[in-house]
């Protein structure tokens, strides 16, 4: 069931082989036994709460991090930014990536508490103490400090209406010059493209993908500007977005 799209020089030619160096055997797995049977039986599309289960979607989001993260991590210049705060960081593959990018970087990584938990199945094998952990459920916790905020493959799982929630309250947490880093795919204009996007939205129940218009459109209404996109050529884009000294009327055009 799974649509593996054409390598990209930049990608792994076997990434279906376990051992490979940027191996997608989690994501690979977590389509075959979890995705596809959503599609061919919806009847059955229960949400399982077991450990088994939790760790197979984490190693699924592991894998695509690892494959994606450095891409998405060296799209911008980050060096204004000291602490950043990784929403749904999962295992922290991203984090380390971002780190390894940025030497004077630090970064939370806020996810569920029951993610959070089993993380150390994850850990890469060098230690690296500018990653730390913080369990919590971000439309209703506290969330940690920081002037970087970073949501990867975060919004598309969620409405308009959810998204305004935690867009108000990271609005709020954000002090003039905050970074907001959204990475995600993005749909073209007339949503069409590319055909990852179509198939993932298969499998969506509150969720949606959009084009950068669209999440322009959401974010701006929080008091952040897009500075940069970054089209990768590696199955993630990113834009990075900044809080602005004060609301502005619209704005004057893409910047992309
Ligand atoms: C699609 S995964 C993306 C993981 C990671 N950002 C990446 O790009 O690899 C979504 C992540 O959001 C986390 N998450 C979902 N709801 C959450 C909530 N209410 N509070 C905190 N984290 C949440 C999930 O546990 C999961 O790790």
């Amino acid at each position: 069931g799974l649509i593996l799209e054409k390598p990209t020089d930049k990608q792994d030619a076997y990434p279906h082989l376990k051992d490979s160096p940027e191996t997608l055997h989690g994501y690979i797995l977590q389509c075959n036994d979890m995705v596809w049977p959503l599609f061919s039986h919806l009847e059955n599309a229960v949400r399982e709460g077991t450990n088994e289960v939790k760790i197979r979607f984490m190693d699924a989001m592991h894998s695509i991090a690892r494959l994606t993260g450095k891409d998405v991590a060296t799209a911008f210049d980050l060096s204004p930014y000291n602490m950043a705060c990784d929403n749904g960081g999962c295992t922290g593959a991203m984090a380390y990536e971002f780190t390894k990018a940025h030497p004077g970087l630090s970064v939370i990584v806020f996810d569920l508490p029951q993610v959070i938990e089993v993380r150390r199945h994850f850990q890469p094998k060098e230690n690296d103490d500018r990653v730390s952990f913080v369990g919590g459920r971000f439309f209703k916790d506290d969330l940690p400090k920081a002037d970087l905020y970073i949501l990867a493959r975060i919004l598309h799982d969620w409405s308009d209406e959810k998204l305004n929630v935690l867009l108000s309250k990271l609005s709020k947490m954000c002090t003039p010059g905050c970074g907001l880093l959204v990475s995600e795919i993005f749909l073209d204009e007339e949503r069409k493209r590319p055909s990852r996007a179509l198939l993932q939205a298969l499998s969506m129940t509150e969720g949606k993908q959009r084009s950068t218009t669209e999440y322009r459109d959401l974010l701006e209404k929080h008091g952040v500007t897009p500075k940069h996109i970054k089209h990768t050529d590696n199955l993630l884009d990113a834009i990075l977005f900044v809080k602005e000294k004060k609301k502005r009327e619209g704005t004057c055009g893409q910047v992309w």
